[in-house]
């Protein structure tokens, strides 16, 4: 299928850029200088009315010069070098500017592009223009803007063939509407040979300035903190801070926190005597603590996922606003279209990557960009970058049927439809019935025409109501971990319920997505998870626990290619399906885009238990009205769906104990001979006491030992699913679990009353069983 090659087909995308936003301002403000000296005039009007820069506003927007002072460099897990302190580190010197302004004057500058200009004619796949003629053509404008900005970097080559719908066109002919951005390529390519060896060599090199100079001060930072001696009196300092009882000093504390870290680079040299790297450690969780002002128990939560230095990486990241990304909507207009017409109201933007046709990454703006002619008009969304990977992943396919389960404000969803090119259809659903306002504005905005709407508690409706699906995305609720710079309240407001209550939400969600995907699906069978959360809780232990309950499924490649970081094998101890390497994770601090993580899934074949109890599986057919899914079976009652004991190919169950406890109806024997056994490990005589409960007919009581029988079952459960430790937890973990999943049916009540009438008796009816 075109799946596979067109996701082998797309490069993985270098991190978000805001090293050139940096440039950019940079040569705008040296432009800025020249032309008060009697400098060059402008050659576009536009380009005039743009505000002047102001080359601190990151920064000012982010701590001031907090991540610069430390220039830390941190590398990534495949061993690259990380710049986190290039991003916060946008120090150049005037002669880079002038130089890289100079570069710029280089390119031939086009005449103001009208609409007319765009015709995709010139781009036609038999006549190659020549290299002016392409920049004119394609990117003249977007030159031409940097230029006046002070640059030409924008052409950094970011538009490339290999981009991820290119291949597409293998499997679908293109329409005219689509035609636009695929027929750009061959002069995208050519514009990236000639320009991206010029101008990737002046970023590279201005970020190797950058990072001498981050080097440097670190440096010299050391020394300074140094001065006294090899081993720093960290705890000394500590001690008289909180002595004095006054505010703590946050340069103090920021020089403390990068003492600690180096010493605990090397505890053995630097160490003090008697302190341990323990006590290291907590002195860093606490100063860190306060001085980004995450609870201790989110920040223990956060460092235990990376090393000290990284730890740190991630939570100055967290401070700095990602780039602002729009996505084009290729249902109303191509990109170059819509670039021209934004660059034309004094936006400055570049294409996001090449790893995207459709995303570009905006610098600055003098208009809002959520009140353009072009917004209004649905040409775009705003949308974070991350944001496009799990539709990505999950590569929806004309005229297939999609679920979108979670999908307000409709970012997703009205991304998959345009990829379908308004074929076929996407359900997208949303238990916010407020949220779902949003969405259905997103969706006749951009012209979606092949997307339903509904509100349901997606735990209930799917596949209850709906099901059979192609593909279905599931960009759950999380505790939004990854979104930190967007919304620093995550620093304080989630709590240790938050994350026992949130992955039992995630969990649930992903079993009802895999049961509403259809395994006979010809051009599908996918399912994607994805949270905006960096927690392994809501992460690879989800996707373990669906794995468990459902053998059914398999992961797969993304197709993201090696973009991002692999998905942790194991955590605590606890070890993940070795396939989990092929779910990807990203980082604010790592790509420059916000904490992500994606995950697809292959359906193999049915779920367990409808078929057992039916003799047809609803999620095969998509008739979910005569038949019975396994949520139905388990009456979307974790427990109880979980537990539904799931068959290998040859009817067999497998790894009972896998799988949780016996369904009361289905299993009465088997739980009968459960309840035999318990009697006689506690030297009961079973026959006695059932003897006597019968002459009694005292059913509630043969219940309750039933129940009791079930819950000796529970060890083993609980060892494959959860978290928490064992022993006495065990009964706390219980009782919360169950106050989590009240929290949980609380949270779904509103959605649940508006669902069928069927989903609701359905739940009654289980209730009044249990
Ligand atoms: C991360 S947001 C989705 C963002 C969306 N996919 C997008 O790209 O615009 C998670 C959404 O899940 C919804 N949600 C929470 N619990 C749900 C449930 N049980 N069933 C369906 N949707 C739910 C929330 O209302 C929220 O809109």
């Amino acid at each position: 299928m075109g799946v596979g090659r067109r996701m082998k087909k797309q490069g993985p995308p270098p991190p978000l850029d805001e090293a050139t936003i940096s440039l950019i301002k940079k040569r705008k403000a040296a432009e800025a200088g020249a032309k008060a000296d009697g400098g060059k005039k402008r050659r576009k009007a536009v380009a005039e009315s743009e505000p002047e820069p102001e080359p601190e506003t990151q920064k000012v927007k982010t701590k001031g010069d907090k991540t610069k002072s430390n220039g830390v460099t941190v590398n990534g897990k495949n061993g690259k070098e990380q710049k986190s302190a290039v991003v916060a580190t946008p120090k150049k010197t005037p002669t880079k500017a002038e130089k890289s302004k100079k570069s710029a004057k280089k390119v031939s500058e086009p005449e103001p592009a009208s609409e007319d200009d765009d015709d995709d004619e010139s781009w036609g796949s038999g006549s190659a223009p020549d290299l002016d003629e392409l920049m004119q053509d394609e990117f003249g404008d977007l030159d031409d803007v940097s230029d006046t900005s002070g640059g030409s970097d924008v052409a950094d080559g970011k538009f490339d063939e290999g981009s991820v719908f290119d291949s597409e066109e293998e499997d679908h002919p293109r329409e005219k509407m689509f035609s636009d951005d695929e027929d750009e390529s061959d002069a995208e390519e050519k514009l990236t040979a000639a320009n991206i060896e010029g101008l990737s060599r002046k970023l590279d090199e201005q970020r190797q300035m950058e990072e001498e100079e981050a080097r440097q001060e670190m440096q010299d930072s050391a020394l300074q903190t140094n001065i006294a001696g090899e081993r720093p009196d960290i705890f000394g300092d500590a001690d008289t801070a909180a002595k004095a009882g006054i505010a703590p000093n946050m340069q103090l504390l920021r020089t403390r926190i990068t003492d600690t870290l180096r010493v605990l680079g090397d505890l053995a040299t630097l160490g003090q005597p008697g302190q341990s790297r323990a006590d290291y450690m907590q002195l860093l969780l606490d100063d860190i603590c306060t001085y980004y002002g995450y609870t201790p128990y989110l920040a223990e939560k956060l460092m235990s996922l990376f090393t000290p230095m990284e730890a740190f990486a991630f939570f100055e990241a967290n401070e700095i606003p990602r780039p602002v990304v729009i996505r084009t909507n290729t249902l109303r207009t191509n990109r170059r279209t819509l670039a021209q017409a934004l660059i034309n109201r004094g936006v400055v933007l570049q294409p996001v990557g090449k790893w995207s046709k459709v995303g570009l990454q905006v610098f600055e703006s003098a208009v809002p960009l959520g009140a353009t002619p072009e917004y209004l008009a649905g040409h775009y969304i705003l949308q974070a970058a991350s944001s496009f990977l799990p539709v990505m992943a999950l590569a929806p396919q004309e005229n297939e049927r999609v679920l979108d389960m979670a999908s307000a404000p409709g970012g997703k969803t009205t991304y998959i439809s345009a990829l379908m090119r308004n074929t076929g259809i996407v359900v997208a659903n949303d238990a916010s019935k407020a949220r779902t306002k949003g969405l259905i504005g997103n969706i006749h905005r951009l012209g979606c025409k092949n997307t339903i709407v509904c509100n349901y508690n997606a735990q209930e409706a799917f596949p209850k109501i709906l099901g059979g699906f192609d593909r279905v995305l599931l960009d759950a609720p999380c505790t939004g971990t990854g979104v930190i710079s967007k919304d620093p309240s995550v620093k304080t407001n989630k709590t240790e319920r938050d994350f026992l209550a949130i992955p039992h939400l995630q969990r649930q969600l992903l079993l009802a997505a895999i049961d509403s995907t259809d395994h006979h699906s010809k051009t599908g069978g996918y399912i994607v998870y994805s949270t905006c959360s960096v927690t392994v809780e809501e992460n690879e232990q989800v996707v373990q626990y669906v794995l468990r309950k459902r053998p059914n499924v398999k992961i797969v490649d993304t197709g993201l290619g090696s973009f991002g970081s692999e998905g942790f094998t194991s955590y605590m101890g606890k070890k993940f399906d070795e396939k989990m390497t092929l779910t990807r994770r990203y980082f604010p601090h790592r790509e420059n885009v916000d904490g992500f993580f994606v995950c697809k899934l292959k359906k193999t074949g049915p779920s367990p238990g409808a078929s057992k109890k039916n003799g047809v599986v609803a999620d095969e057919t998509g008739d979910t009205k005569s038949n019975k899914s396994a949520s139905e079976a388990g009456d979307n009652d974790a427990e109880i769906i979980d537990k539904t004991p799931i068959m290998d190919e040859n009817g067999n169950a497998i790894g009972e104990d896998a799988f949780g406890p016996f369904e009361e109806e289905e299993d009465a024997e088997i739980i009968a001979r459960a309840e035999r056994n318990r009697l006689r490990r506690k030297g009961i005589n079973p026959k006695a006491v059932l003897e006597k409960a019968r002459k009694d007919g005292n059913k509630a009581k043969k219940q309750d030992s039933t129940s009791d029988s079930a819950s000796e079952k529970e060890p083993s459960i609980e060892e494959q699913g959860t978290e928490k430790k064992k022993g006495s937890k065990k009964e706390k973990k219980s009782t919360e679990a169950q106050e989590e999943k009240s929290a949980v049916d609380a949270t779904a009540a509103a959605a649940a009353a508006s669902s069928s009438p069927s989903s609701t008796k359905s739940k009654k009816t289980k209730k009044s069983k249990k």
